[in-house]
This record gives C-alpha cells, structure tokens and sequence, in this order.
C-alpha cells in the first residue's frame, strides 16, 4: 500500500495523508480528489518528507478517488509555493491556491458549447433583445457570460437561441492561440538597445538564473529592447511571464506586443470570462501559451517551460499584495526564476531602491539605456513655488503653468496635469455647522465625485448620492468642496481654456480595456488637448504630441511621511515627466511645490537621480530599514474595538525579547478603522540576517484569538495605514 500526502485548500485542515488506489498514477505534483468526511475536495500530491502532517495509521487512510487529468504542477512551482508561504507566514494552501487559477480547467479538455450572434436582425425586437443585440456584437461565450455581458437574463438570450438571433457553436476548450513569430518584425536596435538585446538574449540561451536591472530613463525603449529576449525565448520554444503592475497599461503593451510578434500575448487577470480562464490555464500548464502577460496573479501560474520573467516598471507599489497572501510580485518573480534556472529581467526608469542596493552589490546585473530612443531629449523640468506664483483664488493652476498650456494649445500640442487624487474634491464640509462627510465603515472623508454626484468612500467602496442638504443640520445648499481632486481641475481648465478638449484619466473612467483603448486612440490623433490624469496615467504612454507636463501639488505624496515616500513622490514625478517630449518636439515640465527645497523636489529639479538615491540610501541606512534592515508588520481587526484592542495588547504583551528584534507598539493604525473592523498595528524591526519569520511564528504560533479577531502578517509591508 502506498500512502501519499497531500495539500488541500483549506488552511485549517492543511496536510491529509491517503491511500494511493491500486493503478492509479499519482507522482508529487499531481492534482487529485479525495473524500473528506461525505464531501470530495481537491489536493495536491506533495513530498511527504517535505510536509508535516498527523500521522494517521494505515488502516485508517482512505483512498484517493481520481487523479485530474491536468499534468502534475512542477517541481520548480512546488519549490516556490514553500517558499512564498514560508517567507510571508501565508498557509501553503492559499499561495497553492493561486496555483490553480480555473477549477474548470481541472477536468480536462474536451468541447464545450458557445454562442454568437447570427447576423440576422429582425425588424420588430423587445427592448431586452435589442439591448441584448447591442452588447453581444462580436461576442461569444456561455449563455451565462453572455447575460452578464448584455446584463438581460439567460432566459432572454435562451429565447433569441429559439428565435435564430444567435446561434450555438462547439468549441474545443484546448484550441491553439496563434503562435507568436519571434521574427515578426524585428526592430532596428541602436548600439546601447543591441548591446542591451545581447546580453537578455545570451542569459536567455544560456538557460540559467540571472537577475538583470534594466535601468533606463523614460522613452529610451526598454520594451523594445526585452522583447528581443522575449524572441529568443520564443526560438527556443520557452514560454515568458511578462509582469505588468495594472490592467491598465497592458493594452499598449498588446499592440505593441503584435506589431513585434504578429499576434497579441495570452492575457492572464482576475475578469478573464470562466471560459477564457479555463482555456489560458490549460495553454499554459501544458506548455503551450508562449508568452504570458498579467498582473500579479500570472506569477503563479504553473507554466511547464518557463525560460524569461520580466517585470515592467518594476518599481510600482501595486506589485505588492495588501490581502490575502501579502506578498511582493516582484520579488517572489525573481525568486522563481531562481527556482526555474532562468533569467529575470527588472525594467525601470526609476528603479525601487531595494532593487538598486542589490546591483550595487552585484547581486543584479545593471543594464543601461541613459538616453532617450530617436535623439529625443528628455524634459526640462522647473519648479512652480507656489508661495511667490499663487493661483488665483479658488483655482490651483499658477498663472505660469496656465501660460504655458495656452501656448501649447495654440500650437496643437497636448498637455499633461497630474494629481493623484480622484473625483472632484478630498473633503466636503457644512458652511453653516461644520459637519464633515466620513465614512461610516473607515477612517476617511468621503470624495465628492461629480460626474456621478455621488460622494464615494475609496476604501471601502461605500457610496451615497450627494446630498441637497446637510444631514446634520438640515441647512439646504450649505455644502463646500475642500481641495482639488482631477475632476476640479478639469473644471478649471474648462474656465481657463474654453476651446480645449479635456480628458480625464483614473481608474473610474478608464474601467475597462474598451475605455483604455479609446482613450489611447483620441490621444494618439490628436482629439485631446488637456490630459488631467492620476498616477494612472504617470507610465507606459507614448504620446507624440504630449510636450508640457504639469504636476499640480508634488507635496501630497510627501504628506503623511511613511519612510517610502520621498522616494514614491520622486519615482511618480520622474515618470509622469517622462511622458512628455518623447518625440521630436521637446518636453517641459512644471512641478507646483510649496517646498522647493525638499531633497526631491530639487532632485527632480536638477534631474540629479544618484545624489537624490544616495541621500535616499543613506537615511535607510541609519533607520535600519530595507534594504538595510527589515521590517514586519502585524495588523490586529475585529468588528469590535475592545476585542481588537485586547488582542493587540496581548501580543504586544508577548513580544519576546530577541536582540536583533526592535517591537513598536501595538497602536491604533493610522486607519483606525477600514471596511468597519477596528485596526491595531505593531511594527518590527529587525537585523537583515535576524530570522524574521522564525521569531514570528514562535511568538504569534501559540496565541489564540476570540473567533472575531483576524491578526495579519505583513512582510516587507509598503503599506503603513
Ligand atoms: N529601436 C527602436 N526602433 C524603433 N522604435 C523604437 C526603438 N526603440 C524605441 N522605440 C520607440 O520609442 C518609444 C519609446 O520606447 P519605449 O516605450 O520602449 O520606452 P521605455 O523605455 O519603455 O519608456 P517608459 O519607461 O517611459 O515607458 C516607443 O514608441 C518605441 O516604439
Ligand atoms: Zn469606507
């Protein structure tokens, strides 16, 4: 009898050890069913000798029931799964979780049944019908993705099947995406891009672990430059895992990515229709998806031939995870390509310093591209002190700034205002009591958003149309909106620059790849005047006639003054301002400060990168913090604040004394309160070669909690709130 052991995906039940059936093929890796109680659930087979579980008496086991028909996840992926879960204190069945992505995709290929429309049109239609006919043009997929799609009911659609209005087709779930053609067309590189090219393209034959820092300013074509690594891998018939920080970006990338290869990459992310999951899963465990683009969920995918990571803009805070399992995209993307033996390449243009200390120490090889592609200088960049070039009152554009957008204006060319604020205004509040707008579930101000007139909660979700009156004192018409959000400042330019054509770029009107695409399109033909963007539009966009970028407020990255945020505010500065001049027009740039003499305002000022990073380096250093010592956060929340505020104190009360350790708090975390549970924080600081994790687990391992309470483990958090 063969015993074997298995992960399934319920953290508390863990590990569970079962019979291996007679005949049946199971090796570690294999994906498997097994009873549980009267229920089945899913495991994976694992190394016993790598997982602890009870030991159970073989006559107890209970056999396995069938083993999946999907290839068994590799060993490498195994080996990664450990770790991300060992390194961030996550259970293995949750980071094993984001393994498996499609439960569909388990049970094999085979055909499934979709539906398009016919063509026809009937003269006489319902209103659910026409709608139905709108939204489904070029569409296809279950009656059930359909109906979310068209927003009618199965029922509906299930009615336009009777009627001839669409029509079902058998589709092959395992059917082949076009392959990608490594010499599509193939760009010419200059010396710096070939030397570059050269190098990913020798790691990538070479097959084995290298970490690159590809580190080259805005618009020097660092994309250009990995997608010959990326058809190198694509000769050598190796799949590549391409990290995008948000969804966002990635329909330029998809053009670009099929001008070079002639066929866009297999896009991975959590709205993918069941089917499309199911499909793209299947491609890649089997080692057929070629290239592979997503957001932090693509990371653990189990590709089967893996030969490249790279991972764009490889500085972004989005990368790290803040639920669930807390981990760094980034990081654990250079740690599997260790585990794969391939080479990983990290593109910036303003590299995370943690990444620069570990090329600085020759851990990462630096690669270069200092100079723009095509002769193209990067933007002058000067300072707005808005204490001597006040706006007017009420507005929040200095004069010089707004001389500078009419004179673009009148030579047709676009214009760029950052502010990292959504919706129309932070903060509103009653003229006559006084009465502010929070949100009932977090710490927070409610935003006005006035496309919607809504006022909307950006933690929680929470909304309420915008009120006549005031609810506390019942004044009507009393409401003022404090500060600037985008849609303010799109107003100001409308009464500034009337004949301007104005967009505004966050997530809530760029919420759809349809949108995003829109947006690049107008932006490229010239439809748009005046761009007024979040940090959303700070990176990835190429816009030829973009020649003036003007930062609104540079000095509300630096408020709230976590120990990131000098660095934040220069790599959001550094990379909005990259969007300007990137072709034959030159760029300028107008940063607005009250605090022109802050270390990053005058870095960016003087376009002095090492000095600013230097100065960076040197204040990590003496505050032990990454990459020169660690730290680690535990985050207490329950519904009720004395249980969470008990359950904090109790383990603070435990912390043991380790001299390498440094305990603060536990104190009520900056957001005291977030989607209505309580939150307390304590934060460590350790030694970089203090055993973190260990300390962790013996201290919070034999704790135990009220059911209500959620204690959280946050390694290397970005996040301080
Ligand atoms: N060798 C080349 N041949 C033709 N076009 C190129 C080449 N290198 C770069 N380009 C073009 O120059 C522009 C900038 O390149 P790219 O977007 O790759 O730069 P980047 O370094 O990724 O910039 P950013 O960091 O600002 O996003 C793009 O339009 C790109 O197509
Ligand atoms: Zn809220």
């Amino acid at each position: 009898m063969e015993r074997i052991r298995l992960l399934v995906f319920n953290a508390a039940l863990g590990v569970l050890d079962y019979r291996k059936p007679e005949g049946m093929a199971v090796e570690p890796g294999s994906i498997v069913i097994a009873p549980l109680g009267p229920r089945q659930i899913i495991g994976i087979v694992w190394e016993p000798e790598r997982l602890s579980a009870k030991e159970v008496p073989e006559a107890k086991l209970r056999a396995v029931l069938e083993a999946l028909p999907v290839p068994p996840l590799p060993a490498p992926l195994r080996r990664l799964i450990e770790w991300t879960a060992d390194y961030y204190c996550a259970p293995m069945s949750s980071v094993a979780r984001m393994a498996l992505g499609s439960s569909a995709a388990l049970r094999g290929g085979g055909t499934t049944t979709e539906y398009r429309l016919t063509g026809q049109e009937p003269a006489r239609l319902t209103p659910q019908r026409a709608a139905a006919l709108d939204a489904l043009q070029g569409e296809q997929g279950s009656i059930r993705e359909l109906a979310e799609l068209a927003s009618v009911s199965e029922g509906v659609l299930r009615g336009m099947v009777g009627a001839g209005l669409l029509e079902p087709i058998v589709v092959d779930c395992d059917r082949p995406y076009p392959p990608a053609l490594p010499d599509f067309a193939e760009p010419v590189l200059n010396p710096g891009q070939r030397e570059a090219a050269d190098t990913f393209v020798a790691a990538v034959a070479a097959g084995k672990f290298a970490p690159f820092l590809l580190d080259g300013v805005t618009g020097s074509g660092k994309t250009e430059t990995y997608f010959e690594a990326v058809a190198e891998a694509l000769r050598q018939g190796r799949q590549v895992l391409v990290l995008l920080p948000e969804i966002a970006l990635t329909e330029n990338f998809l053009r670009r990515f099929e001008s070079r290869f002639g066929t866009p990459p297999l896009l991975w992310h959590s709205s993918l229709k069941a089917s499309e999951r199911r499909r793209a899963w299947r491609a890649i465990v089997r080692g057929e998806a070629q290239v592979v683009v997503g957001a932090r969920s693509a990371l653990f995918m189990p590709y089967a031939r893996l030969g490249l990571i790279v991972v764009d803009e490889a500085h972004e805070v989005s990368f790290k995870q803040d639920d669930g399992v807390r981990y760094n995209a980034r990081d654990v993307a250079v740690i599997r390509a260790r585990f794969e033996s391939v080479p990983v390449i990290l593109a910036s243009a303003t590299p995370a310093l943690e990444s620069l200390q570990l090329a600085e120490a020759g851990i990462y090889t630096r690669i270069e591209l200092p100079d723009r592609f095509g002769g193209a200088q990067l933007p002058e960049i000067k300072i707005v002190d808005l204490r001597s070039e006040a706006p007017e009152r009420g507005r929040w554009l200095a004069p010089r700034l707004v001389e500078e957008m009419k004179l673009r204006l009148a030579r047709g060319e676009q214009s760029l205002l950052f502010l990292n604020r959504r919706g129309y205004a932070p903060l509103t509040l009653c003229r006559h009591c006084g009465h502010r707008f929070q949100c009932p579930n977090c710490t927070a101000w409610l935003v006005e958003h006035r496309f919607s007139s809504r006022l909307a909660c950006h933690h929680c979700g929470h909304e309420t149309p915008f009120p006549e009156a005031c609810p506390e004192c019942g004044t009507g018409d009393c409401l003022v909106a404090c500060g600037p959000g985008v849609e303010r400042i799109a107003d100001e330019v409308g009464e500034l620059l009337p004949d301007a054509r104005v967009a505004v770029v966050t997530s809530d009107t760029l919420n759809s790849r349809e949108a995003v695409g829109r947006f690049v399109a107008q932006a490229e033909e010239g439809a748009i005047d005046v761009i007024v963007g979040t940090q959303l539009v700070t990176k990835g966009y190429h816009f030829p006639q973009l020649t003036l970028v003007g930062v609104v407020d540079a000095d509300l990255g630096l408020e709230g003054g976590d120990l990131r945020a000098g660095e934040r505010t220069y790599q959001q500065i550094a990379q909005v301002s990259g969007r300007a001049g990137r072709a034959e027009k030159p760029g300028e740039v107008l940063i607005q400060t009250r605090h022109p003499d802050a270390s990053v305002i005058s870095a960016l000022a003087s376009g002095d990168r090492d000095a600013f990073y230097a100065a960076e380096t040197e204040a990590r250093r003496d505050a032990g913090a990454p990459p020169f010592g660690r730290w680690a956060a535990i985050i207490v929340s329950s519904e009720d604040q004395s249980e969470a505020q008990s359950a904090a104190r109790a383990i603070g009360g435990t912390a043991p004394n380790h001299p390498d350790m440094l305990v603060l708090g536990p104190a009520p975390a900056p957001m005291a309160l977030l989607r209505g549970r309580y939150r307390y924080r304590l934060l460590i600081n350790a030694r970089r070669s203090a055993e973190l994790q260990r300390y962790l687990q013996e201290w919070l391992g034999p704790l135990e909690f009220p059911q209500g309470v959620r204690v959280a483990i946050d390694i290397d958090p970005y996040s301080f709130v």
